[in-house]
């Protein structure tokens, strides 16, 4: 589309052409519709010429790249476990400790990342451990904010096997902390969750305190 038609476009009724949540989630085309049409309207503030030969794509790379950015949309705590879910012989600790992500702050569209830790004394199951991370994807790989994926994150593995005990905790860098904003580089931020602590035994509640020590 050429800037002026896009211009002409634009000045129709105001954001009545912009989708809606629901049929953005509904649908592939829609989605990549969305996605080219954003791509466009964020080009639209630079003045750039969205003619030359560098941006002619740049709205097709754009929808691709923010679909996989937001594909934890299209799961959900079932799908990420499957048949992932055991039955389990021991109480012990189990942690599986700095698994990276990658997430978009809900604020400014800017992403964040970082590694989570997640830990938890099994009471009757346990979890395939591959299928943290892919909870963690699930849940990342949305617009958030840090404190909802380590709360989500706790929830869903509190109700898929209802541990005696569950610790999420998260550490990131904020770009929109980083690349504008306040501009602090060497910050980071931590979220934890913690859930059946008063139940552990002593012995087990100085394993979760010395996991979170330690980050
Ligand atoms: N609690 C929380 N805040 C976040 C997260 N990501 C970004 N933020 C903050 O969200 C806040 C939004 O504040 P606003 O005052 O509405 O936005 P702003 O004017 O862009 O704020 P500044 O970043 O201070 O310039 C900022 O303080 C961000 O640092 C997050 O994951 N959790
Ligand atoms: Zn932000």
């Amino acid at each position: 589309m050429m800037k002026e038609e896009f211009i002409e476009e634009l000045k129709g009724e105001p954001g009545t052409d912009l989708p809606t949540a629901n049929d953005a989630f509904d649908s592939r085309k829609y989605k990549r519709e969305s996605g080219e049409k954003a791509a466009q309207l964020i080009l639209g503030m630079t003045g750039e010429d969205v003619r030359r030969e560098g941006l002619l794509r740049t709205p097709h790379r754009f929808a691709k790249a923010f679909d996989h950015l937001f594909q934890g949309y299209d799961l959900n705590p079932q799908t990420a476990v499957g048949e992932g879910v055991f039955d389990s012989e021991g109480k012990g600790l189990v942690s599986v400790e700095n698994v990276e992500f990658y997430s978009m702050c809900e604020h400014h569209l800017l992403p964040f990342w970082g590694t989570a830790t997640v830990a938890y004394f099994p009471d009757k199951k346990i979890l395939g451990l591959s299928k943290i991370p892919r909870l963690l994807e699930t849940y990342a790989r949305r617009v958030q904010v840090q404190e909802r994926i380590t709360e989500q994150v706790a929830a869903a593995i509190q109700e898929l096997i209802a541990p005696r005990a569950v610790l999420v905790q998260v550490k990131a860098q904020h770009l929109c902390m980083m690349m504008r904003g306040v501009e602090k580089q060497t910050s980071f931020t931590l979220t934890e969750k913690v859930e059946g602590f008063d139940s552990l035994q002593a012995h087990e509640q100085q394993q979760f305190l010395s996991l979170m020590g330690r980050r």
